[in-house]
């Protein structure tokens, strides 16, 4: 489908034992900006790169525009800020973007893009001059350089203090509100729910959770639920008391709820458990998702 900017089929790469990235499928759909949600070590920067082709996955197919993601790249549809980007310390400002634009068949204008990024007034200072938050503006306006339609961007506000990641954000809405896509990564819920328009969470490889940032609060606020699946009645559990949502992950259900004492009542009365445990917050409701998850 043409509104389809992104697209990950049966994503997976492992390194050793480890599978970093677990049978990915995503679809994005342009003019969304997508946050990927996760903690540590939950695949977020392979996935990334995998997207960019910058991995080859062990398995799966990305397609960015239709395309493969080199051909995307070389047609100039592609930014990307990542965690590791090299530049070189003792360019200004100024020199790296101009270095940037020449790699793009249709380049922004060098003001335009020191205004996009925020560095108006830091053009003439060499890189290794830069604040933290200044240098990460910095390989921002390297991205956007090419003006792609796609945005990729790799723990962005990772060294910024408040006021530069705001700054940062409204950068990249000033960016998005044009039609493109931006793609990013976080292991922070605020940054997700605030900036995003959808959040995929991952963890250990998997989409444990997707949906709008709304959707996603709701689930790290509340309580998660979970139960064996095998004996219990699985009809009406979406009606019980506080319960937002039933999902049943290999052998057990998991709820989640805004009030586990009214849920787990109504459930003893009409519906039976076994096996059942409550937790609270976003890790552990990512951790019983991901643990359920894997069991099929
Ligand atoms: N080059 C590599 N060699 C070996 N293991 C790797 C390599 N790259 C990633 N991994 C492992 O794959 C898993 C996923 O790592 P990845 O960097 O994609 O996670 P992440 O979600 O980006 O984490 P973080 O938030 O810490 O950046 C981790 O267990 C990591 O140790």
């Amino acid at each position: 489908m043409d509104d389809i900017v992104v697209r990950l089929t049966g994503l997976t790469r492992r390194f050793g034992s480890v599978r970093a990235v677990n049978g990915l499928d995503l679809a994005i759909a342009r003019g969304t900006t997508l946050a990927l949600l996760g903690p540590n070590g939950a695949g977020k920067t392979t996935a990334i790169s995998m997207m960019l082709g910058l991995t080859q996955p062990d398995a799966g197919t990305v397609t960015l525009f239709g395309r493969t993601p080199t051909e995307a790249v070389r047609a100039g549809r592609v930014g990307a800020m990542l965690q590791d980007s090299g530049v070189v310390p003792t360019a200004t400002v100024r020199e790296v973007v101009e270095l940037a634009r020449a790699l793009y068949p249709r380049p922004l204008a060098t003001d335009r893009i020191l205004a996009m990024a925020g560095l108006a007034d830091r053009a003439g200072r060499r890189l290794d001059k830069l604040s933290g938050g200044e240098a990460q503006r910095a390989r921002f306006a390297f991205a956007l350089s090419g003006a792609p339609d796609l945005m990729v961007l790799d723990e962005p506000t990772a060294a910024m203090d408040v006021a530069a990641r705001q700054a940062f954000w409204a950068a990249i809405h000033r960016y998005a509100a044009e039609g493109r896509t931006v793609v990013f990564t976080t292991h922070q819920l605020p940054e997700a729910d605030e900036f995003a328009d959808r959040v995929v969470v991952l963890a250990a490889g998997r989409v444990v959770a997707d949906g709008p940032p709304a959707q996603i609060r709701a689930l790290a606020g509340g309580r998660t639920v979970t139960f064996d699946a095998a004996g219990a009645r699985l009809e009406g559990l979406e009606l019980l008391p506080g319960v937002r949502s039933v999902q049943v992950r290999g052998d057990r259900v998991v709820l989640t709820t805004d009030d586990a004492d009214a849920t787990v009542l109504a459930l003893a009365a009409g519906h039976g458990f076994r096996n059942l445990e409550v937790s609270a917050g976003l890790e552990t409701a990512f951790l019983t998702l991901t643990a359920a998850g894997t069991e099929h």
